[in-house]
């Protein structure tokens, strides 16, 4: 039985005629700047370990300065023997060269139903589309690690088939890794590249050396100072090319907060990312990533000045919160998706027509008051901040659940003053 998947079927099917020859810019693969392929930074892990500090604290220079120039690097005498990974790649063999219909069937050599994934089940396009096919097996599968039942570091098994579309066709698209590292095995064909300054450029593969990369969550928890860096396979020509990457990922309800401050993103949960990127992938092929989770820091002086007004006589009666006239009136309350204000004393008389004036706030983490969403399920009293994805909505919301000032332009037709506001010498981070 054939164990190679129906690639060219499902390719024609997913895209019909219009392929090859289209010219959109969702069909066509950027070009590789060098292919030829950079040698990454070689580092020596022995000395991590061997007692000399002078050697370990270079060691540790330069992963850092690595991960921070490529975000990429690799690593030599990490102490696992040549053998175990020829072993692996013998194994991995085999297991791509089962029957087809055995490796998509409901259960395959003791792993879960899902662990196969062949072509790209959401591509709309030859540029989404990859060329491979891998198995993804968690820590947990395995059975003498069966007590790592959270543990959701996986390795996945990598197999890329020879072009039989051209290079219009990668054989994995371009792509952060969700993980905290990346740890990656892989023969000699070449064919991974990653984007530097926009541009792909291919990584040398090194006999001896495993090649480390950068995942989101370490990018998040180091504040953006280790970047999880895109990355991508090109389809070899006329062989086929194996590699076995290990994803080291936190458990599932591990909690990520950046060091160090002005926050970069929120904090957030593992599961929460994940997630997030299953329904993006869903919705546009691609996970959005950490973008999506940008935290902003609101600091300085702010100033909110809230009120009623008469409808009749137009009189208006205000109340000024912010600085030290904040606990009188009320509190800022954060949660992960909005900065509200809540003031048990903005209105209580129902026929007065509730108003805010806003100023003195900041936002860092280039976001801006862009946009206001109006809502009307929010029935508390005050003011809300809201993030949606890259906009942020400046939302006074009333307690009869109407929005009056919906882009923090202030009741007396002022633009704001977008200037740093700090409340008890902390840092006031939103999202
Ligand atoms: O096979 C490779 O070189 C890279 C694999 C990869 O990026 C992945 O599995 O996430
Ligand atoms: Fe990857």
């Amino acid at each position: 039985m054939a164990s190679q998947p129906p690639f060219e079927t499902n390719f024609s099917s997913i895209f019909g005629s219009s392929f090859p020859g289209s010219t959109s810019d969702n069909n066509t693969v950027e070009p590789t700047v060098q292919a030829a392929g950079i040698k990454l930074p070689v580092i020596n892990l022995s000395h991590l370990t061997n007692g000399d500090e002078v050697k370990r604290k270079r060691c540790v220079r330069q992963m850092v300065e690595a991960a921070k120039e490529w975000g990429f690097f690799q690593i030599v005498n990490y102490g696992i023997p040549k053998e175990v990974f020829e072993m692996m790649f013998l194994e991995e063999k085999k297991l791509f060269d089962r029957s087809f219909s055995e490796k998509v069937g409901e259960k395959f050599s003791d792993l879960s139903k899902n662990c196969y994934r062949w072509g790209n089940p959401s591509a709309t396009s030859p540029a989404q589309y990859s060329l491979s096919e891998a198995f993804h097996i968690t820590l947990a599968e395995i059975s003498s690690f069966s007590y790592e039942r959270n543990n959701l570091s996986f390795l996945r098994f990598n197999k890329y088939h020879p072009r039989v579309f051209g290079s219009e066709v990668l054989g994995l698209v371009p792509h952060t890794d969700t993980s905290f590292i990346t740890i990656l095995f892989q023969d000699q064909i070449g064919g991974l590249e990653l984007n530097k300054n926009g541009q792909w450029i291919g990584v040398k593969p090194c006999s001896e050396a495993l090649t480390v990369n950068i995942g989101d969550m370490f990018q998040a928890l180091s504040n953006g100072v280790y970047q999880s860096v895109r990355h991508r396979v090109i389809s070899p020509v006329n062989v086929e090319r194996l590699s076995i990457a290990f994803f080291v990922c936190p458990y599932l309800e591990t909690e990520i907060e950046c060091f160090g401050n002005p926050k970069k993103y929120r904090r957030f949960s593992f599961r929460e990312y994940k997630e997030q990127n299953e329904r993006d992938v869903k919705e546009t092929g691609d996970k959005v990533g950490l973008s999506s989770h940008i935290g902003t820091t609101v600091q300085g002086n702010y100033k909110a000045i809230i009120g009623t007004e008469n409808p009749t006589t137009r009189r208006r009666r205000k109340r000024t919160v912010g600085d030290d006239s904040r606990s009188r009136f009320g509190d800022f309350v954060e949660d992960h998706t909005s900065l509200s204000f809540i003031s048990s004393d903005l209105i209580d008389h129902t026929n007065q027509k509730p108003w805010i004036s806003l100023s003195g706030f900041e936002f860092i983490n280039q976001m801006s008051p862009a946009g206001a969403e109006a809502s009307s399920s929010r029935k508390g009293k005050g003011i809300r901040l809201k993030h949606h994805r890259h906009d942020f909505s400046f939302l006074s919301v009333l307690d009869n659940g109407r929005i009056e000032d919906n882009d923090g332009r202030g009741g007396q037709g002022r633009d704001p003053v977008w200037r740093c506001y700090q409340v008890d010498g902390q840092n006031r981070t939103c999202s």
